[in-house]
């Protein structure tokens, strides 16, 4: 679906440097905290910003050679981006018919309705929450195969961020579909995504399926003595403690079954990121 291979930009203070790939079907997350590179990925993928090396494929094609029906097959949330603050809703339906042949104007609005989007009222006096709804509902309005959302998660409260993912899980049921989603919010993706990709200062530090990540990978808490004497061939990273260390392992069976009497706890995805961010003690 969208094949990032050492896709390079660079800018002054800067440099993306990027593999990634987006399987059909999928639905892969990209985390990384502010200033990661997510947005930059993202245009990169979108031909929004020139890269300066590396092979973009969007749909198994080269991304310059994509035609304008499959750039119709993408649905697109920018996270600095939106409609005109001067329009209605309402005002968006013959855009949007204009723009995607297969955009249903029923089905739109009785989403819209659905997430209680007003026709009537001006985008301009949405909340941020409400702005981010209608762009992934204008996203997935048109039964594009790829969507590419860039933070579509930031500013909502629990309940629109669930019925959010909820849209697109329904979006997911139609099969060879696929997703690429950013966060810098790990909870947000962590029960979502088939797969994760976490990135930092525009390197990815780690590419895992989902379920490996939270079954497989754990912290060993281990004291001094402990750690000296540790197996560390499956170790990733150290972190010193007062306690002694903790350690990330991505096979915490092997060390449940060799050390049971180490303390091992699962790690959320946000401690991975802690942990993947520090240099080695
Ligand atoms: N046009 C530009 N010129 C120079 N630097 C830029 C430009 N656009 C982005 N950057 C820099 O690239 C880096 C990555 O920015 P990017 O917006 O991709 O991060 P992000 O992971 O999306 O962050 P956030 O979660 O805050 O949205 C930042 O250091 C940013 O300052």
């Amino acid at each position: 679906m969208l094949d990032f291979e050492n896709v390079r930009k660079v800018y002054k203070d800067f440099e993306l440097h990027v593999n990634l790939k987006v399987e059909p079907g999928y639905i892969t997350g990209l985390i990384g905290p502010n200033g990661a590179g997510k947005t930059t990925a993202f245009k990169s993928a979108l031909g929004l910003i020139h890269t300066d090396g590396g092979r973009l494929k969007v749909f198994g094609k080269p991304a310059e050679e994509l035609a304008p029906s499959d750039r119709e097959n993408i649905g697109v949330v920018l996270a600095d981006s939106g409609f005109s603050s001067a329009l209605k809703v309402k005002e968006l339906l013959p855009v949007l018919s204009h723009l995607y042949p297969a955009f249903s104007r029923q089905e739109f609005i009785r989403q819209c309705d659905r997430f209680e989007i007003p026709m009537e009222k001006k985008i301009g006096q949405f909340s941020t929450g409400m702005k981010r709804k209608l762009q992934v509902l204008a996203a997935v309005s048109h039964g594009a195969s790829l969507l590419i959302l860039d933070e579509p998660t930031a500013g909502m409260d629990v309940i629109a961020r669930d019925q959010l993912l909820s849209l697109l899980r329904e979006y997911m049921e139609t099969d060879g579909r696929s997703i690429l989603i950013s966060s810098h919010i790990s909870s947000d993706l962590e029960g979502f995504c088939d797969d994760i990709y976490l990135i930092h200062e525009g390197k990815i530090l780690l590419h895992e399926e989902t379920d490996r990540l939270l079954n497989q990978y754990g912290l060993l808490k281990v004291t001094k003595e402990q750690y000296a004497a540790l197996d560390q061939r499956y170790i990733l990273k150290t972190r010193k403690e007062g306690f002694g260390y903790s350690c990330l392992t991505d096979q915490k069976q092997f060390y449940m079954e060799n050390y049971p009497q180490i303390i091992i706890e699962r790690g959320s995805i946000d401690e991975l990121i802690l942990m993947m961010n520090r240099r080695d003690a």
